[in-house]
């Protein structure tokens, strides 16, 4: 579905992204980690046309180098950010509505819209100003405008950020819903381990802009590279 290949992306002398290939199937949940400043941020912003790109991204087969975001995610290409980002001035209900427009009709979409709702179980908080919710609230509600684009994937930056064991438990539940209800592909960025060899089937780990390690999850947290990079010893004591 999503075909990444020799992905370079440099800011003056920074190598953010380097020579970065992967492939995400239809269907997966992919997982990428790596230590802060690694350039997973870097690859959302370039898949979804924020920045130019050396290398190919091929989305069902489209190049999609100098689109302009919104085409891309008018193909179905769709992200969240790791902070949440709402409307002030918007209802829970209206900032969901917003992401209809960036869709593949650009139209609202009111049954949409309380379709998304009822998925996320918003009912309660629809009337709310988004920026009045809580934590996950917030990330519910950016989820949720994601999610009224209609997309074929959905890439989350790191989701769990800031969230408490059972917000985490509460966001992993809906990542799995949003993949088997909804038919949805996810990348997913995190950096809590348990959460990635829980829902991912593949994981990416980078450092530096350049691949370390990709495969099963599992066996990936286990690799020497990785623990020598990324977890450290300590992690690998405790797991
Ligand atoms: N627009 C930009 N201009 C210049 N440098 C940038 C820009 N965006 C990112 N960088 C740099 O690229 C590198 C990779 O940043 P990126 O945000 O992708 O890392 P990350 O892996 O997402 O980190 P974190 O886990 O802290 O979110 C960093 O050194 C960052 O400072």
């Amino acid at each position: 579905m999503l075909r990444v290949s020799h992905l370079t992306k440099k800011f003056g002398e920074l190598v953010a992204v380097n020579d970065l290939s992967f492939h995400v199937a239809e269907g997966q949940i992919y997982g990428i980690a790596g230590p802060n400043g690694a350039g997973k941020s870097t690859i959302y912003n370039l898949i979804t046309g924020y920045h130019d790109f050396e290398g190919e991204i091929l989305f069902d087969g489209t190049p999609i180098a100098g689109m302009a975001p919104h085409k891309i995610a008018q193909l179905g290409i769709s992200r969240t950010f790791q902070v949440p980002e709402t409307f002030p001035s918007l209802t829970a209900a209206q900032s969901i509505g917003v992401g209809c427009h960036f869709g593949d009709s650009e139209a609202y979409d009111q049954a949409r819209v309380d379709e998304i709702i009822a998925f996320l179980d918003l009912a309660q908080d629809r009337d709310c100003m988004a920026d009045e919710l809580n934590l996950l609230g917030k990330k519910k509600v950016m989820i949720g405008a994601a999610l009224a684009t209609r997309p074929k994937i959905l890439l989350l930056d790191e989701p769990m950020a800031g969230s408490n064991a059972h917000e985490i438990r509460d966001l992993m539940e809906l990542i799995k819903r949003i993949n088997q209800e909804m038919g949805v592909t996810i990348i997913i960025i995190e950096h809590f381990m348990k959460v990635l060899t829980e829902l991912t089937q593949k994981l990416l780990i980078i450092d530096a802009g350049a691949r370390i390690a990709e495969g099963d999850p599992e066996e990936v947290i286990r690799d020497p590279h990785v623990i020598e990079c990324y977890l450290g010893e300590e992690y690998a004591d405790n797991s």
